[in-house]
């Protein structure tokens, strides 16, 4: 099963069993227990403040956002078989993988594009979710009466693409429900 969102101005595909249960679960564990996970502290409109999720930056280039720029480690196996599965799926080649590990309802993601100049104009951002299952949400940036809503299953896979990112914001908000830990890998492609 494969579902297209038919947003405006968005190209979004959702696929909930892009990985079988059993390996969503084995993928989940290795890397929530063989990641150097780490908080970084970024500055937003000049205030610093630490990121309400842990992360860990992999491949083969750095990647700055939010004023903070992250060094890689080379892809472990278990994130090169994913990222061949996932360049024959989409056609497309992606050299990062930023893992964000989301404790429980407390930790978060907040509004934003991936539109660093890095990721080129158009950026395919592959996003893979694994452990407890977590709402996302988007919003056009300028008719904000647009918005959806999904819940981010493991073992999906959605993939942002064409000019999603130019006029779509996104976001992993906090939780009051009692969650299990998720971890979500965003593949991109870094540019240069
Ligand atoms: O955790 C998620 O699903 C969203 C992650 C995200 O938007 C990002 O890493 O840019
Ligand atoms: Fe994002």
């Amino acid at each position: 099963m494969k579902e297209e969102f038919t947003l405006p101005q968005a190209n979004l595909i959702y696929k909930p069993n892009f990985l079988q249960p059993d390996i969503a679960e084995k993928v989940f564990h290795t890397l929530h227990s063989q990641t150097n996970w780490i908080q970084e502290a970024i500055k937003i409109f000049g205030k610093e403040m630490m990121q309400p999720r842990l992360t860990h930056l992999f491949g083969e280039k750095s990647y700055t956002y939010s004023n903070i720029t992250m060094n890689p480690d080379p892809f472990p196996e278990i994130l090169q078989l994913l990222r061949e599965k996932l360049e024959n799926f989409t056609n497309n080649r992606f050299n990062v993988c930023l893992a964000n590990l989301y404790r429980d309802g407390q930790d978060s993601m907040g509004w934003h594009s991936d539109d660093e100049k890095e990721l080129g104009i158009n950026p395919v951002i592959a996003s893979i979710s694994l452990g407890g299952a977590r709402m996302f949400h988007l919003q056009h940036k300028t008719k904000k009466e647009l918005k959806q809503k999904l819940v981010l299953a493991p073992g999906s896979l959605l993939i942002m693409a064409g000019e999603t990112q130019h006029f779509w914001k996104h976001q992993l908000p906090k939780t009051k429900k009692q969650v299990t830990p998720r971890i979500n890998l965003t593949f991109r492609q870094i540019i240069g």
